[in-house]
């Protein structure tokens, strides 16, 4: 699959607040504590088992920090967008909330 450029990745439904950096795109969810990061991780890697497309995952009391990039392209594709559609609408069916680039 071919990488895309940063505003292919935008003009993806469901991206909104996912930042587009070098060859990986990324988003932090406030949690507010662990057991609720936890929750959002198990939800993500439900997906990503189900898309065999697999994120970089952090997990903090307050937050969870997401990474995704496509390693067999080199960059970013649409399993990306796809995925971080999906993992946003994930967050917001659990009432969390995406942070911007300063946290807030
Ligand atoms: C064998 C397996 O299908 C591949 O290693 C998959 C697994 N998950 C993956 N996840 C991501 N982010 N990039 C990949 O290239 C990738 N490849």
């Amino acid at each position: 699959m071919d990488t895309i450029t940063q505003e292919q990745f935008q003009a993806f439904a469901g991206v909104e607040g996912w930042r587009f950096a070098a060859d990986a795109v990324r988003a932090q969810f406030r949690t507010g504590d662990f057991a609720t990061g936890a929750r959002l991780f198990t939800a993500i890697a439900d997906l990503a088992e189900a898309a065999n497309h697999h994120p970089d995952v952090e997990v903090t009391y307050p937050s969870v920090r997401v990474t995704l990039t496509s390693h067999d392209a080199g960059g970013v594709t649409g399993k990306d967008a796809a995925l971080a559609a999906a993992i946003s609408q994930a967050a917001g069916d659990l009432g969390i909330e995406m942070e911007d680039a300063a946290g807030r």
